[in-house]
């Protein structure tokens, strides 16, 4: 088995250009010899190497050391020869399970999803003890107008700057995380059917549009306006009140934060020359800015219960494709995992 296992290895390597280090080779390669047909940890979206192409094998015989690697995010190496581990072990080794917090994130992984809820809290915290003036306070500030109001451009273009530098051999899957992202954001803040899911939580919980009536009596000026979304609201000036109103900012920052940085995590393990790329430089720029504009709503706009509800929705595409995802071979297989 472990002599197929690397001809095979050899055999579908001649292609590949990426030499990793023996040792890591052997590692995951003893590691393999342990593993049962599904894993039992998610893949480790963290390591470096090209990913997004899983070997399907899955029937007995097939190459598992060579899913093995790929899960583990290294690729297929170029084998100058078969390498048999000297005795492998009977556990696997520390270095693989200690990595996961409780069974789901890598540290690194879980330090950025904690990043999010943090600067909600934080802010929210400000706002109740003592909001300072600011010009991010205005909701017509540059930033908010000019970036947020097209966040899900910026980070689409965000994101194709930090694909074209990379050398994966599968960009199809690239796009099938991208797309599913575009997706989630398009059925939440744009159009579900009609009204965007957003919006139909606002009207599902007793949210109305009021609009202004000059002719009214005196007095009695506001009434209710048959909007069926915030966009016609907006369009006939009126105000969006009453329901549950989700904060379309808190979802958007986090959904697009997220999607960035798991797709530019593997650049960030690998602690080589793409991370110094202005790519990667430019990739930061703009985390930095949703982060900063997420902290800015968490001070000065909604309740601090549609600030979370905002949060959650906003994890919840990402929980799918890169945490939940992960713990299963084929449906990772379909949408890959993030690489170099
Ligand atoms: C090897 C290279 C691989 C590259 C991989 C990239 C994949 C690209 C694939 C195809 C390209 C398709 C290009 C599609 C471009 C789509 C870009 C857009 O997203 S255009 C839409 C821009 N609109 C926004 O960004 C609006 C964002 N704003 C909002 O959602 C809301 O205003 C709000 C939620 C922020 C606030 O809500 P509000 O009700 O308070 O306004
Ligand atoms: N960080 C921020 N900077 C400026 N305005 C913000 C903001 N976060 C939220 N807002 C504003 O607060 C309102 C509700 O935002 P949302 O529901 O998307 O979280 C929106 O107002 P407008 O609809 O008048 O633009 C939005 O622009």
């Amino acid at each position: 088995m472990q002599q197929n296992a690397s001809s095979t290895t050899q055999q579908k390597s001649a292609d590949r250009s990426t030499v990793p280090p023996a040792q890591s080779i052997i590692t995951d390669i003893t590691t393999s010899s342990l593993e049962p047909t599904e894993p039992t940890e998610p893949i480790d979206l963290t390591t470096t190497g090209e990913a997004t192409e899983l070997p399907t094998a899955s029937t007995p015989g097939e190459d598992d050391s060579l899913v093995v690697q790929s899960l583990h995010g290294l690729g297929s190496p170029l084998l100058p020869a078969p390498i048999q581990p000297p005795t492998p072990p009977l556990t696997p080794p520390p270095a693989y399970s200690r990595k996961y917090v409780a069974g789901l994130f890598t540290f690194e992984q879980l330090s950025i999803f904690l990043i999010y809820p943090s600067t909600i809290a934080v802010g929210s915290l400000i706002s109740i003890v003592s909001p300072p003036e600011s010009y991010f306070g205005l909701r017509t500030n540059f930033f908010n107008v000019f970036f947020v109001k097209n966040g899900w451009f910026w980070t689409t273009i965000t994101f194709m700057v930090h694909c074209i530098r990379l050398r994966i051999s599968k960009p199809s899957k690239l796009v099938i995380r991208y797309a599913f992202a575009t997706l989630w954001w398009f059925l939440f803040t744009q159009w579900f059917f009609g009204a965007p899911i957003m919006d139909r939580v606002f009207l599902g919980t007793g949210g109305v549009c009021f609009v202004n009536d000059p002719e009214a009596v005196p007095g009695d000026e506001r009434k209710v306006h048959d909007s069926w979304s915030s966009f016609g609201c907006r369009h006939v000036k009126g105000e969006w009140a009453g329901g549950h109103d989700i904060s379309g900012h808190s979802f958007l920052l986090t959904h697009a934060s997220l999607f960035l940085w798991f797709e530019l995590l593997p650049v960030i393990m690998e602690r080589g020359p793409l991370l110094r790329q202005i790519n990667t430089k430019i990739v930061f720029v703009t985390l930095a800015l949703w982060w900063w504009m997420l902290l800015m709503t968490g001070i000065y706009f909604h309740t601090f219960t549609e600030k979370v509800t905002g949060w959650l929705c906003g994890i919840a595409e990402w929980a799918i494709i890169y945490i939940l995802l992960p713990g299963n071979r084929t449906l990772t297989t379909m949408v890959g995992v993030p690489g170099v």
